[in-house]
């Protein structure tokens, strides 16, 4: 089987589908901020607060290539590096979880974790605009996410998968 990646931006689903992939199609999955935070020994957000994001981008690069999972689900900026884009593209198949803006507000509305999910709306606003762009050049399929379930989600990449 093809290995799957999932990306979006935060709180589109990747972490929460993959893991219901993995139980539905019976195969490993791994999360690259997971991985990363077991490498390190640090929480996301203690990573971005002593080493910085380009050392976290080091980092995720480095848990993109580790990973032999057959699911992945990378963190949002996982496009913000093309060697993780041309990686994954070479690597598998990337299903971009698309989701709108306000539907991320409200699911990571009393998010604590994300360094970079301030509650400076305007900011975050154009931080998703620019990451879309990169979502769609580099997916082979697109998946919206907006009012369906993880349930509903995962049959539909499976079903997609079975194409
Ligand atoms: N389709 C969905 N419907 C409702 N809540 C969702 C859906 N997808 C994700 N969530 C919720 O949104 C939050 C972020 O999900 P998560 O899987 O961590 O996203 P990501 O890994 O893309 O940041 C979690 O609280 C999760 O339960
Ligand atoms: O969008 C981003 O740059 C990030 C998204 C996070 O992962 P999720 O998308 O799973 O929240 C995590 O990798 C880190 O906080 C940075
Ligand atoms: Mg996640």
């Amino acid at each position: 089987m093809t290995t799957i990646y999932l990306i979006g931006f935060m709180g589109s689903g990747k972490s929460s589908i993959g893991k219901k992939l993995s139980e539905m199609m019976d195969v490993t999955q791994a999360d690259t901020d997971i991985f990363v935070e077991e490498k390190h020994q640090m929480s996301i957000a203690d990573i971005f607060k002593n080493d910085g994001e380009s050392a976290f981008r080091t980092y995720e690069t480095e848990a993109l290539k580790q990973i032999t999972d057959k699911i992945i689900s990378t963190g949002g900026g996982i496009v913000e590096k093309d060697v993780n884009r041309s990686f994954m593209r070479k690597n598998g198949f990337i299903i971009y979880l698309q989701t709108s803006f306000d539907t991320i507000a409200r699911r990571l509305q009393n998010d604590q974790e994300r360094p970079l999910w301030q509650k400076n709306m305007s900011d975050q606003k154009k931080m998703y605009e620019r990451r879309a762009e990169m979502y769609k050049s580099c997916c082979d399929y697109i998946v919206v996410t907006d009012n369906k379930s993880i349930n509903e989600i995962a049959k539909e990449i499976i079903n997609l998968l079975k194409c």
